[in-house]
């Protein structure tokens, strides 16, 4: 969906996502959305939840039972709208049409937690009694290699806009759209910090395709010669952004590289590899330094203003855990 700039202002948030009187958003507690899950069942173990959820997130089978399974609830009457809409438009043009997937953005912070709600979404969403077909991309797949970063003296801008291939980016979302069979999402090892050279997943034509990335709500500045350009949200039919205070973003970031060092650091292999040996007091300096001086301002200057293009806001509290849940007014 895309807003217009008025609309963008008007549903401007404060930062701790309250209530307002008027606002583009209706606005639930942890407890009130939990009862949008209605009659919709868990389909998902404990050990599941375990295996899914990222490095240092504790989301448990609680909060996929009290967040999650309404989102699912919510994000199938979607489906089924846009699928119920397909098929008048099929009539009303009395043509056969290719269905197209149905797109959902997830946006937010670096370290916010996306990962863990993308891959937990899927794993529900693919469960439905309907067995869609889900996949999941990650934009870091798109991020210009680091001999191209190197080059152009960026590696301090990873995850900044001009970091990623937009183009490439666009292309990719257009021909899902279009319903291309086969279409190649490149690869990203945060192991080796780096595109994995000519790996590629092969997306063929799924029901639905989650797409998550902290840059998937940007737009882009309109060229001199006022061409209007695409935007990656012009592809998608729902959108969440995963919200949390600052200073616990902060937080998770450090702990989370700390407890890097102790595991996927050990590894040769690891870009951060010099970072396992070095003191602790060293390693927390260096965790300080990447979060202020890329994903803080990135967070600040990019990923931040386009929260209020989101249809759904999660604003986790300490423990991860989400409190806010903010829905977008149709
Ligand atoms: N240096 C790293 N080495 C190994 N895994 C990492 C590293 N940095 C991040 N990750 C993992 O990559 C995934 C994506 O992290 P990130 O882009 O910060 O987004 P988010 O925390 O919102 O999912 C997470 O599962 C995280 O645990
Ligand atoms: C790769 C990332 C930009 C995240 O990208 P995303 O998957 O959200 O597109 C981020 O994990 C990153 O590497 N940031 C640069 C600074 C740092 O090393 O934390």
């Amino acid at each position: 969906m895309t807003l217009a700039a008025q609309d963008i202002e008007m549903a401007d948030l404060p930062d701790n996502l309250q209530k307002r009187d008027y606002s583009p958003y209706h606005f639930f507690s942890a407890e009130e959305w939990s009862r949008f899950r209605a009659d919709t069942p868990m389909t998902l173990t404990a050990d599941e939840v375990q295996r899914l959820r990222s490095l240092n997130d504790p989301v448990d089978l609680g909060e996929v039972r009290q967040i999650y399974l309404s989102l699912s609830r919510l994000l199938s009457t979607h489906v089924e709208s846009s699928q119920m809409l397909f098929e008048q438009r099929k009539r009303f043009l009395s043509m056969s049409e290719t269905k197209t997937p149905f797109v959902i953005g997830i946006a937010g912070s670096v370290a916010v937690g996306k990962s863990t709600t993308a891959r937990i979404l899927a794993q529900l969403l693919s469960r439905w009694p309907s067995s869609p077909k889900v996949d999941l991309v990650t934009t870091d797949g798109f991020l210009y290699p680091n001999a191209v970063l190197q080059r152009e003296n960026m590696m301090d801008r990873k995850g900044f806009p001009e970091s990623y291939d937009v183009g490439a980016l666009l292309r990719f979302l257009s021909a899902i759209k279009a319903g291309q069979p086969n279409v190649r999402a490149p690869s990203y090892s945060h192991m080796t910090y780096d595109v994995l050279p000519d790996q590629y997943t092969v997306i063929d034509r799924p029901d639905i395709l989650i797409f998550e990335g902290i840059n998937v709500l940007q737009s882009r500045n309109l060229p001199a010669d006022g061409k209007i350009v695409p935007m990656v949200s012009d592809f998608f039919d729902f959108s969440i952004y995963i919200d949390a205070e600052e200073s616990l973003i902060h937080s998770w970031y450090v702990n989370r590289f700390m407890r890097l060092r102790e595991t996927a650091f050990k590894n040769p292999e690891s870009y951060f590899h010099r970072y396992a040996t070095i003191s602790e007091d060293a390693a927390r300096a260096i965790a300080e330094g990447l979060w202020h001086n890329i994903n803080l301002k990135n967070l600040h200057q990019n990923i931040l203003p386009t929260r209020p293009r989101a249809d759904l806001i999660l604003q986790k509290g300490p423990n991860h855990l989400t409190e806010k849940v903010a829905l977008r007014k149709l």
